[in-house]
């Protein structure tokens, strides 16, 4: 079926500006058609007014839960939400029950997620078996499967030694590898940084956990040639040392989250668990030095991270609750109306950091609209106010602390290959 968007504004991700024009894609072929104005007609028309047509998001970071989770999220729970975000394409990380370890496994989630008809699900599989950090999976067989990347997400891999075979073994395959990085000696399950720990009386979770194996990994990644990817970077060192080594040429992407480039550990104003997140909401010189890094390209992507937990394990004690907070819903509208109106960075970089370069990250597709390049395209409407409003999620997680804040910039529509996978009620 061929489908025409009319009334939307074409972001030109060059130069900035916005043209009024129309757009054909194809479902069959997956394809952009055409691009102007007076287009032929189509099987079908969409009459936008006024959205801003951009390349789907691509989140390198999400948690979908299944197999054994499903009272969390579900690929195709999930999957719905990323569309209703704006995502065309998520890469899902296997701290599932049983984690991604085998090929069949992986092969089950893609399954799930063609099932879904939702955002693309990319699955990365676990660096180590179970992850439990003491043997290497097949990187092989798992790329065969289809896994875009490896990360045992959740934990770090405390052992050196096995990191460095790891980095070994993946460089050879081109798969890049997601770390987690954090060094339990020194994290020691602390659950908030240090100000807020201390004010709250709750343990801390000291920063160079995080940052002592971030440059045991570059200094891996250096020596091995490997693809290093730094998971949700939140504390000073890390973005310097990030820096220092994109300077000596390693091969390193790193990305940041909406909820450590807008809150920091100050927001914390009571000892509740929707606040508990890995890494933690650091201190204001942390959220600033992430927020620098970020515009200045150290920090390449934003990944929402989005880790949905159920009410009911959100309402548990601090300490035994889990961590984590969802964001496919949220992160462009709130980044939009934090970083983009506020004039900290430009419509068109923003999209670079949630469209293009995530793609070009990991070599995958899409990122950019273009003819004869795939229609995975959203609309996003930047003049209308809503508030944030977690019980109309379309994730099973609402565990956000975003609740009750305004933002502009939500989709009305998101297509995904030319298929509409999410349509707001404002489209018709
Ligand atoms: N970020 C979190 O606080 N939690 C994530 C795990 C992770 O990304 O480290 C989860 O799986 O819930
Ligand atoms: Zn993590």
């Amino acid at each position: 079926m061929k489908r025409k968007i009319t009334g939307g504004r074409l972001l030109n991700l060059t130069d900035g500006s916005l043209t009024k024009t129309e757009i054909l894609v194809d479902d069959v072929s997956g394809v952009v058609l055409a691009i102007g104005d007076d287009l032929p007609v189509a099987d079908e028309v969409i009459s936008l007014q006024g959205e801003v047509l951009l390349p789907g998001f691509i989140d390198l970071h999400v948690h979908l839960r299944e197999p054994g989770f499903e009272h969390k999220e579900t690929i195709q729970s999930g999957a719905r939400a990323a569309a209703a975000g704006g995502f065309t394409k998520v890469a899902c990380m296997p701290n599932t029950n049983p984690p991604l370890d085998t090929p069949e496994l992986v092969r089950y989630v893609r399954k799930k997620a063609i099932d879904a008809g939702a955002a693309g699900v990319l699955p990365i599989a676990c660096i180590t078996k179970n992850e439990a950090g003491e043997s290497l999976t097949d990187f092989a067989a798992l790329k065969a499967a289809g896994a875009i990347a490896l990360s045992d997400d959740g934990k770090g891999v405390q052992d050196g030694g096995l990191m460095r075979e790891a980095f070994v073994q993946a460089q050879k395959l081109s798969l890049p590898i997601s770390i987690h990085a954090e060094d339990e000696s020194i994290a020691r399950d602390g659950v908030f940084n240090e100000g807020a720990a201390l004010r709250l009386g709750v343990s801390i979770q000291h920063g160079e956990s995080e940052s002592a194996m971030i440059a045991r990994d570059i200094l891996l990644a250096e020596q091995t040639g490997a693809h290093l990817h730094v998971c949700h970077v939140s504390v000073e060192p890390a973005v310097a040392l990030i820096r220092w080594a994109k300077q000596r040429g390693v091969h390193v992407t790193a990305e940041v989250t909406p909820h450590h480039l807008l809150l920091s550990e100050a927001s914390i104003d009571r000892a509740d668990p929707v606040y508990k997140v890995n890494p933690p909401l650091r201190s204001e010189t942390d959220r600033q030095a992430c927020l620098a890094g970020f515009l200045d390209g150290t920090l390449d992507v934003v990944a929402t991270d989005h880790a949905p937990h159920s009410a009911e394990e959100k309402a548990r004690p601090l300490s035994a609750a889990p961590f984590g907070m969802v964001g496919i819903e949220t992160v462009f509208p709130l980044l939009y109306t934090h970083l983009v109106e506020p004039g900290l960075m430009s419509l068109q970089e923003l999209v670079l950091r949630m469209s293009t370069k995530p793609a070009l990250a990991f070599g995958l597709s899409g990122g950019v609209i273009r003819v004869g390049g795939p229609a995975d395209i959203t609309a996003v409407d930047v003049d209308t106010t809503h508030t944030i409003d977690p019980t109309k999620f379309l994730s099973k997680g609402t565990n956000t602390p975003f609740a009750g804040w305004q933002a502009r910039g939500f989709s009305n529509l998101t297509l995904l290959q030319g298929k509409v996978i999410y349509q707001s009620r404002e489209v018709k």
